[in-house]
């Protein structure tokens, strides 16, 4: 399937999205972000995944415009997407968080915006908004983050347009094999954050033998299960090294039997808060 770090998956608008990019939660702005970005696009990543509440959308702008100038690239070739916080769900609050995305990011479009969590009551609203802007243009694509059936149940009864993407917490702790299914079966691509669980699995003794079988690390092995499942998937690291080797899952292939008890290891375990309970 997936051939390489530049491959994409074609959302239901028709938009091409890179199954594969760089996370920036945590990371502060700064010369450590910058240079994180930049040795990504460096080494032909294409996606990256910010948010209003990481406080960091300046750098992340900042090492956009250094990266396209580095690698002579375009805006075009890259995909960004960032997320309107929760105190921000409306219609004219979430219209109003997006054009101070798009200043600080220093960008006059993002390729996909999503909302950050399902704000009981709040995101039909921002939903609206972020139609409007789509309609308008001004967003190639438009999507949900953290939201469970029932909220994509919800949302679609009034939507006019469909979430492009669902981008929720997926790792070999947390399967999400209903969600999957649901999202598969209404063509809203389905994304992993914490794909890595943080770097909690990397010692986990049954990826380890996978991985020792491809002769590739527990954190590849994870990425490549992501992708061969249909699913975007974000890792984030700051160390050039790691980023690099996170993105070195397009030269092997997991077995049906390896992916199987990959799926095996799921325990409902979240290292995120849980979206039908969550106080923020
Ligand atoms: N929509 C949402 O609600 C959420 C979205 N996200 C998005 O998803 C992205 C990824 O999730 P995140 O929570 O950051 O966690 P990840 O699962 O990507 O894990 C990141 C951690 O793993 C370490 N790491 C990365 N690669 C390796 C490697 N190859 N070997 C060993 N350790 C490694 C990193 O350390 P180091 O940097 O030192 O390498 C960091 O501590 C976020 O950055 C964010 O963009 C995340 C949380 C919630
Ligand atoms: O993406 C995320 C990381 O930051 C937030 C908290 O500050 C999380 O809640 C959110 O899901």
């Amino acid at each position: 399937m997936t051939q390489n770090l530049q491959s994409t998956t074609t959302l239901h608008n028709g938009v091409h999205m890179p199954w594969f990019g760089i996370g920036v939660f945590k990371v502060e702005e700064g010369s450590e972000l910058v240079n994180a970005v930049k040795a990504a696009v460096k080494h032909g990543y294409r996606s990256i995944d910010t948010a209003a509440i990481y406080a960091n959308e300046n750098s992340v702008g900042q090492a956009i415009q250094e990266a396209l100038l580095e690698n002579n690239l375009s805006r075009g070739d890259l995909f960004v997407t960032s997320k309107v916080w929760n105190a921000d769900l409306g219609y004219e609050e979430t219209r109003a968080a997006y054009e101070a995305s798009l200043n600080k990011l220093g960008l006059d479009y993002l390729d996909l915006y999503l909302i950050h969590w399902p704000v009981q009551g709040k995101y039909k609203e921002a939903w609206r908004a972020l139609e409007s802007l789509y309609k308008e243009g001004r967003i190639k694509a438009i999507g949900v983050s953290n939201f469970q059936i029932h909220h994509l149940e919800d949302l679609m009864k009034d939507a006019e347009i469909k979430p492009m993407v669902n981008q929720v917490e997926f790792h070999p702790q947390l399967t999400q094999a209903e969600l999957l299914q649901f999202c598969q079966k209404n063509n809203i691509q389905m994304e992993a954050w914490s794909p890595l669980m943080q770097g909690q699995l990397l010692d986990h003794p049954v990826l380890q033998e996978i991985a020792h079988k491809h002769g590739k690390t527990v954190a590849q092995v994870i990425l490549r299960w992501d992708i061969q499942q249909g699913v975007v998937t974000i890792p984030k690291s700051t160390k050039a090294h790691r980023i690099i080797e996170n993105a070195d899952i397009f030269d092997f292939e997991l077995t049906r039997e390896d992916m199987d008890r990959i799926q095996a290891l799921n325990a409902n375990l979240r290292v995120g808060p849980d979206p039908d309970n969550f106080d923020f």
